[in-house]
């Protein structure tokens, strides 16, 4: 890859795996990773664990030095106070936690999340040190109506309303279609690049060539270790938001290991 974002291969757990499965997962993980063949040092690879795991998923990667990053599914816009349920970018960034995705398309669906919400967490994560991965992409029916670029770009402008260039410098935009989540049908590498350059060019009207250049867009939905190679060879695809393949920990390290099979 011609540029000098770091790729990122981000794990989403989801709601699976209660911290004593999380140890054991971490656990493989940092085997299967370090199988002492590949080389990893230039990919960046991250799991976002449920938030009862995080402490346990630090106390691993601490005491084992391991090269693996973590972070969370969702964080609160407030700091602390009267927010019954609520995590505060605080506590996660207390825990080490390194990044928080922010808007995913089922918290939006589930939870009634919307671009003024997302926009508020990330500023949030940010205030406090931690990358927010927002999460943006299309229903099936935005796609059929061929709207997916102006859909995903007005996400995009939420999410980043009122952010200064060195913030929006930071950030992680993950581009997950909804259609493509979880039912196996992956985007085409060239779906995935259509709306990947489109929010690298917003980015660039936003803000300017530097900040468009530094933040690192990922794919997200159904990616396996088949598919990744093809979708890291389009210019703006810098990584991948991977769901229920990262539970397998095999099968996540392969795709941390995508220019392995791209044969690069
Ligand atoms: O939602 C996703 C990652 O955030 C994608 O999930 P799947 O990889 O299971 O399709």
């Amino acid at each position: 890859m011609a540029n000098a974002r770091t790729p990122l291969i981000a794990g989403n757990w989801k709601m699976n795996q209660d911290h004593q499965e999380a140890i054991h997962l971490v656990q493989k993980l940092a085997w299967a990773l370090k199988d002492g063949k590949h080389d990893y040092s230039a990919v960046e690879v991250t799991v976002l664990a449920p938030f009862t795991d995080l402490r346990s998923v630090q106390t691993l990667v601490d005491a084992d030095k391991l090269e693996l990053s973590y972070g969370a599914q969702d964080v609160s816009q407030h700091v602390s106070g009267a927010y019954t349920g609520e995590i505060s970018p605080v506590f996660l960034a207390k825990l080490g936690a390194k990044y928080v995705a922010v808007g995913h398309s089922e918290r939006r669906q589930y939870h009634g999340e919307d671009d003024a919400l997302v926009n508020a967490k990330s500023k949030a994560a940010l205030a406090h040190g931690l990358v927010p991965i927002i999460c943006v992409g299309e229903a099936l029916e935005v796609r059929k109506a061929g709207d997916q670029v102006a859909h995903t770009l007005a996400q995009v402008d939420g999410a980043l309303d009122g952010l200064s260039a060195e913030d929006a410098s930071k950030v992680v935009i993950a581009y997950e279609p909804v259609w493509a989540i979880g039912t196996g049908e992956v985007a085409t590498p060239q779906d995935a690049q259509e709306v990947a350059g489109a929010i690298r060019a917003r980015l660039a009207e936003l803000y300017s060539s530097e900040v468009a250049d530094a933040v690192r867009v990922l794919y997200g939905g159904s990616v396996k270790s088949g598919t990744i190679a093809e979708l890291m060879k389009e210019t703006d695809v810098d990584g991948a938001l991977v769901g229920g393949a990262s539970l397998d920990a095999e099968e996540f390290a392969k795709i941390a290991r995508y220019q392995a099979h791209a044969g690069a």
